[in-house]
């Protein structure tokens, strides 16, 4: 046995080198003529490289690393073996640092290895213990262990790795040894300049590992995902008889980890989460249960496993998407370390990848203004994003891609991944996710284009590819970011000064922003009671409706509709006083949008044009607009209901009415703007200057269009007291208890006869969300905007906002208070009240609409008998379908959207039914759906149904 095999086997307990390269590099380092390069992938043993040839040389091998933490894991682990390692650090105690010091300045010192940041071996406390070794001929190694963190071109550069040039250039004589995890050329050579390595012996591994499986799933496509996680989860773990394993998910922000911990502990599997917003002893906790086996997934963000060494991990899953290849790579790389099969799998949505995407080119901007320029290299983490997209979204062997990344030859996956293991699959993976994205807006990027322009080919010959991300929050104690500091101070002081103020000021603690928030001015608690979560809820509305209006085609566009989205949002609640009225201008605006959306996409459609052409509103002249519509297209009735005397918003009869003049001809159209059918419409908005004058005493007067009449500050605020009401019903607490309604009361409607509008069901054309996002629900009504809403979620008296009425008498010159208004509205238009509230029903169904609507201008068998518009079709099956959403029966909203509109086309294509039929039809088609399925699980449930089965 040779002196390296028994120093092996005798300080590191191994039999044997872990792979040939390692036993070359290790031989080569201790042969000391040439200086070593290593690049070898995470998990492959480089640490021994140096370690070895430090015991087996006379004299102390310095050993720079980036991290703290990381470093004082390898110390540990040395320790552990009786390697005499120590390190000089700021967190060390005085005491034990005077020791070390005292050992180096020794005659012969015990100590073999010396780890150390590069920010203390340039440090000037530093550079006597640096000479004196130095002169003595007593530094046998210089290893520079992560030292890609040289290379500008990596995320992880660090500028303190600069300086170790210059720690080179005094240490001429001492061989030196790069290591770092995967290096493309561009970076080794970065390496070999900036540490001024003289023709280095390189030993680099092939970064494929035949052991890893990876595969992408769209997580959004997933009924369940948790469930899917789960079920991967216990799969990877080889059930509960296999040997011990153990799996990493990592998350992109804290919340998430708790949430997937603890579902996945629900569901069965014990999990438990990792984050700096842990205390030190939870983390630690998790951490070291995790190691011992004792918890066997850990939910953690990046930072966690830097420096973890843990054989038998089965599977790292990535719960969002990384922010490069080559962080991925090495994250992923955390699996089967002891070479046994692990899988690896990305949850990859769109969404986060434009988040993410959103948040990388933020960072680059805010770096750009700090430094005041622009420099190539700023492109980096865009383009390796952009790889780490372009491996989720392609078709091909994800071996392949991380091989070729990292300039390596196409390596021999043998189904390694999931796209050679079932090609199909993946492509109709991917087909399911281009549907789903030109549903929601947030596109797919096609290939080979990628966000920001990514071309496949560029990266057939390697690119640049860093080393790992090293950007979490634990990212070195002494380079902390003293603003970020300096801010969570500041919040910690507001919540300790509100805590103390007393338990009202408590309730109210304004909760900060998580640190990837996209939102501009995040941090700010300028608008009282507007929280965080509701300003990310509303951005989520307006980037929506921007994919939409964009067409979003692209991936590059969802980009985009992000970055605009934040301006626009940004824009409105610079703008806003109060949480009401920003919430009020943000429904505005998406209303805005969605509207010329809607228009532009008329008048695109041949079957439309006509309609297009005529009016943006003509095609309700057959009776019926959608619920969805009702405030977008009614620009007449701005000022209904305006005037300080009466509510800001309109009631239901309003609605209804309003219904009933979608249904008046043309002519009555005209005659509506020039004021002769006015008294349909309630409160009226009089000439300006004038008193208000109820529907009662104004039926019979004149008017011209209330839009022209108001000023623009007055439409603003009718338009925001409109779209408050859209607030109310959407975001607004839900009253249980109805409160009386005068006149007449409404009866609860069978659920089938709900109207989507106010119980929000997921509307083709719906802009808000249906699900339960954690919208401010409490504000509206909590500041006084109190929309009143009874069982069916239908306003039966609302209240304006004070702020709204404040600016509005203001308008009006006149005041009045609130009690008076209130009366005013009591006794306002009660030829309106009366009708609605004596059709004792009040409804957006379509057939109530059109019978009631008939009597109104008596033609309602010729309403129906009109034929549908795809876009009437659509609506009349949203209703239809309503119901068995809020059953359940559809496994996600997305699905329920996919098959209404799958059901639309259905029943429209290559006919022209009128509407009456399309209901008919519908229910059919869909009692016949469910009579044969309990539930809608995916797009398979009805791909094959054809006409015939209605
Ligand atoms: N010859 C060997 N035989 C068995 N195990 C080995 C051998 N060499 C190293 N190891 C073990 O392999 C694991 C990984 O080694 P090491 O931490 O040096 O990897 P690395 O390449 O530095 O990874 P990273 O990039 O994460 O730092 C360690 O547990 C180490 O003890
Ligand atoms: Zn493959």
């Amino acid at each position: 046995m040779s002196a390296i095999h028994r120093a092996l086997k005798e300080h590191f307990g191994f039999d044997r080198f872990r792979s040939q390269q390692q036993e070359d590099a290790v031989k080569a380092v201790l042969k000391g003529d040439r200086d070593v390069f290593v690049c070898m992938p995470t998990g492959a043993g480089k640490s021994l490289v140096y370690q070895l040839p430090a015991l087996l040389s006379s004299g102390i091998t310095l050993v720079i690393s980036p991290l703290i933490a990381l470093i004082q894991d390898q110390v540990e682990h040395l320790k552990a073996l009786n390697v005499p390692a120590r390190s000089i650090n700021s967190k060390l105690p005085s005491a034990e640092r005077r020791q070390i010091l005292a050992d180096l300045e020794s005659e012969s010192p015990r100590l073999k290895l010396l780890y150390i940041t590069p920010e203390m071996v340039a440090s000037p406390s530093f550079q006597p213990c640096l000479s004196s070794l130095c002169s003595r001929g007593l530094l046998a190694y210089l290893a520079v262990d992560e030292a890609h963190c040289v290379s500008q071109w990596g995320h992880d550069f660090r500028p303190d790795y600069l300086k170790l040039g210059d720690l080179r250039s005094r240490l001429r004589d001492v061989p030196c040894v790069a290591l770092t995890a995967t290096a493309p050329q561009r970076v080794q050579e970065d390496i070999e300049r900036s540490l001024k390595l003289r023709s280095p012996l390189l030993f680099a591994t092939p970064v494929f590992r035949k052991n890893l499986k990876y595969d992408v799933i769209f997580r959004d496509l997933l009924p369940e995902p948790y469930v899917h996680l789960l079920a991967f989860a216990k799969e990877a773990l080889g059930g509960n008889t296999a040997e011990k394993g153990c799996g990493i998910v990592y998350c992109r922000t804290r919340e998430s980890c708790e949430e997937v911990a603890h579902k996945l502990t629900k569901l069965g599997i014990s999990a438990k989460p990792y984050h700096a917003g842990l205390k030190a002893g939870d983390r630690t906790e998790s951490q070291a249960d995790w190691m011992a086996d004792k918890v066997p997934v850990i939910v953690a963000t990046i930072s966690f496993g830097m420096g973890v060494d843990k054989a038998n991990v089965r599977f790292v899953v990535h719960w969002n998407v990384a922010k490069s290849l080559a962080s991925y790579y090495q994250e992923s790389g955390r699996a089967g370390r002891d070479g046994l099969p692990s899988s690896c799998r990305i949850y990859y949505s769109p969404k986060d990848r434009d988040q993410l995407g959103f948040l990388i080119r933020k960072e680059i901007s805010r770096k750009q203004e700090k430094r005041g320029s622009q420099k190539e290299q700023d492109k980096a983490p865009i383009q390796d994003f952009e790889a780490m997209v372009a491996f989720c979204e392609q078709e091909g062997c994800r071996h392949a891609t991380i091989s070729q990344f990292f300039g390596n030859q196409k390596p021999n996956c043998a189904g390694a991944c999931d796209f050679c293991r079932d090609p199909k699959l993946v492509r109709a993976q991917l087909a399911r996710a281009a549907v789903l994205s030109t549903s929601t807006g947030t596109a797919q990027s096609a290939a080979p284009r990628g966000p920001f322009g990514f071309d496949p080919e560029l990266y057939a010959g390697g690119r640049k590819g860093y080393g790992f991300e090293r950007c979490d929050e634990e990212w070195g104690e002494e380079e902390e970011d003293p603003d970020k500091r300096k801010k969570e101070f500041g919040s910690l002081f507001k919540k300790q000064m509100n805590l103390r103020k007393g338990s009202a000021m408590a309730n109210e603690t304004f909760v900060p922003p998580d640190d990837d928030c996209v939102l501009k001015d995040a941090a700010s608690q300028r608008i009282p009671r507007l929280t965080v979560k509701s300003r990310e809820h509303c951005l989520s509305l307006l980037q929506e409706c921007v994919s939409i209006h964009r067409g979003a085609a692209e991936l590059s566009h969802s980009f985009e509709a992000l970055d605009q989205a934040v301006e626009i949002e940004h824009e409105i609640f610079k703008a806003s006083k109060s949480a009401n009225l920003y919430k009020a201008a943000v429904l505005k605006r998406v209303s805005e949008m969605k509207r010329s959306a809607a228009e532009e996409k008329r008048c695109e459609s041949a079957e439309a044009s006509a309609t297009c052409s005529s009016s943006s509103h003509t095609q309700h002249l057959d009776g019926f607009t959608s619920a969805s519509q009702v405030y977008s297209l009614k620009r007449k009735r701005v000022g209904a209901g305006f005037r300080g005397s009466s509510s800001l918003f309109q009631t239901a009869g309003d609605l209804l009415n309003s219904q009933k003049e979608t249904l008046t001809t043309e002519k009555e159209d005209e005659e509506e703007e020039t004021g002769k059918t006015q008294e349909m419409k309630g409160t009226k908005t009089t000439p300006a200057g004038l008193s208000p004058i109820k529907a009662k005493t104004s039926s019979t007067s004149s008017l011209s269009s209330p839009s022209k009449r108001l000023t623009k500050k007055q439409q603003k605020l009718a338009e925001a007291a409109k779209d408050m009401r859209c607030i109310s019903q959407y975001f607004g607490k839900k009253q249980v208890d109805a409160p009386q309604m005068k006149g007449g009361s409404v009866k609860s409607e069978p659920e089938e006869e709900r109207s989507p509008h106010h119980s929000p069901s997921p509307d083709l054309t719906d802009f808000t969300t249906t699900d339960n996002t954690s919208m401010d629900v409490g504000s509206v009504s909590e500041s006084g905007a109190a929309a009143h809403e009874d069982e069916t979620g239908m306003d039966t008296e609302l209240t304006a906002h004070p702020e709204l009425q404040r600016a509005n008498l203001k308008s009006d010159g006149q005041q009045k208070s609130p009690k008076q208004s209130r009366e005013e509205r009591a006794a306002s238009p009660p030829a309106k009240r009366n009708r609605v509230m004596d059709s004792k029903r009040v409804t957006f169904d379509p057939t109530v609409q059109e019978t009631q609507c008939g009597t109104m201008n008596g033609d309602a068998a010729a309403v129906s008998q009109k034929p549908a518009t795809l876009k009437e079709a659509a609506d009349i099956v949203v209703r239809c379908l309503d119901p068995f959403y809020k059953k359940g029966k559809f496994a996600t909203k997305d699905l329920f959207k996919s098959f209404a509109r799958f059901l639309s086309h259905l029943l429209t294509e290559g006919k022209t039914p009128n509407r009456g039929q399309v209901k008919t039809e519908a229910k059919r088609f869909i009692k016949g759906f469910f009579s044969r399925i309990q539930r809608c699980e995916s797009e398979a449930d009805w791909r094959h149904l054809k006409a015939r089965d209605r």
